[in-house]
């Protein structure tokens, strides 16, 4: 059950679930009203009760994504207990800063049997770890999963026709997590690679700062087409070093997730490298996004594990060095073109 095409295999599951989608944001509100147009009984719990109040009085998440009207059986919520209590699966969908806090909050109030389901593209830095980690760390005898794919939630929103990734290694979780989101215009993809999935959708973030940053700077076709796959080269070498699967990268979550965010502007990510390009301060770009743009940690942190574990990450280092240190970005890309020839093997494997 590891490839991606596997997931015409769906066994029929009749019964609708109790979802708790945890996150009022862009996504978490994207993903809780794909349940809830599914007919699950779904609860959005956002921190802030005003907020929570004004959407479901409103029935839309304003805030986030104006004129995107709830499903009947979707319920904003601000009461933790309300929301996971009964929950079949729990989704989590804040991000990576606020993670732990949020499972430590749920740990005592959610069913033993409840599926945990993480939609969180970050990494947390004490000790490199994975959200699903902090899940199985947390909530240990859950069965635990990762949703992640090319997925941005204004155009799910749109109903666009979008793929997606449900990793885990419990089929029954994956089956679940299917039958729970898809929809025509929701295609839900199998991976048993957790692990590679998680990886992928948190270390494209970093790449998608740098693609904004040369569109920026007026960067052609050809350097495009190089930073993309150079990219793709670098984020699978060390996720297979942590223990991923090659493959993954390959599909939705990896190359999919890649393409999508290093070349459209609807990207967070993508708009900070554009910023950048253009001379403005990170601590100003941060300020005015007004979301969460993840790849900024996890530059941090994977600038640091690369360091650690000797994995060859000339692009991750090149961007820690124009942010971080404060050198010019020109120096750093005519390093990165004319630096030493041997350690650029294009493929994995194929040492000099
Ligand atoms: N927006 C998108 O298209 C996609 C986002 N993601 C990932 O989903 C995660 C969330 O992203 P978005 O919803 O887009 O972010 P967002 O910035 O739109 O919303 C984040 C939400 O989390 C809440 N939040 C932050 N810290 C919290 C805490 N400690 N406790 C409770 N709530 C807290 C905020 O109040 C806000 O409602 C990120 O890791 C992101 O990478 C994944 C796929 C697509
Ligand atoms: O992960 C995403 C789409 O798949 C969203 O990317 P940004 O966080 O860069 O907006």
């Amino acid at each position: 059950m590891n490839a991606e095409h596997q997931a015409g295999q769906v066994q029929p599951v009749s019964e609708k679930v109790r979802v708790a989608v945890l996150g009022g944001g862009s996504f978490g509100t994207a993903i809780a009203n794909i349940s809830a147009t599914n007919g699950n009984p779904t609860r959005l719990w956002m921190r802030d009760s005003a907020r929570a109040a004004l959407c479901q009085q409103e029935r839309e998440n304003r805030h986030y994504i104006p004129g995107y009207r709830f499903a009947e059986s979707l319920t904003a919520t601000a009461d933790l207990t309300a929301a996971v209590g009964d929950a079949d699966i729990v989704f989590v969908s804040v991000p990576s800063s606020g993670f732990r806090e949020v499972v430590n909050q749920i740990k005592p109030l959610v069913r033993s049997d409840a599926l945990m389901v993480s939609t969180t593209k970050g990494i947390e830095g004490l000790g490199f770890t994975l959200m699903s980690e902090i899940l199985a760390e947390c909530m240990p005898g859950h069965k635990i999963g990762v949703l992640s794919g090319p997925n941005f939630a204004k155009e799910i929103v749109e109903r666009q026709q979008t793929g997606t990734v449900i990793a885990s290694d419990h089929a029954d979780l994956i089956q679940r997590v299917q039958k729970t989101l898809s929809s025509s215009y929701f295609r839900v993809y199998a991976n048993a690679d957790r692990r590679g999935v998680e990886l992928a959708g948190a270390l494209k973030n970093i790449y998608a700062i740098i693609s904004g940053m040369a569109y920026a700077l007026g960067a052609g076709s050809n350097t495009h087409a190089m930073l993309i796959t150079r990219s793709l080269a670098e984020m699978s070498r060390l996720a297979v070093q942590l223990g991923a699967n090659p493959m993954t990268f390959l599909g939705l979550a990896g190359v999919g997730d890649l393409i999508l965010t290093c070349t459209s502007d609807l990207s967070r990510n993508y708009r900070v490298g554009y910023a950048l390009g253009k001379g403005e301060a990170l601590e100003d770009i941060v300020a005015s996004l007004g979301q969460v743009a993840e790849g900024v940690n996890t530059l941090q942190v994977v600038a640091e594990k690369a360091k650690a574990m000797g994995v060859y990450m000339p692009l991750v280092a090149g961007l820690y060095a124009v942010i971080f240190k404060g050198i010019p970005i020109s120096e750093v890309a005519h390093k990165l073109m004319v630096g030493e020839q041997n350690t650029d093997v294009e493929f994995m494997g194929s040492a000099s």
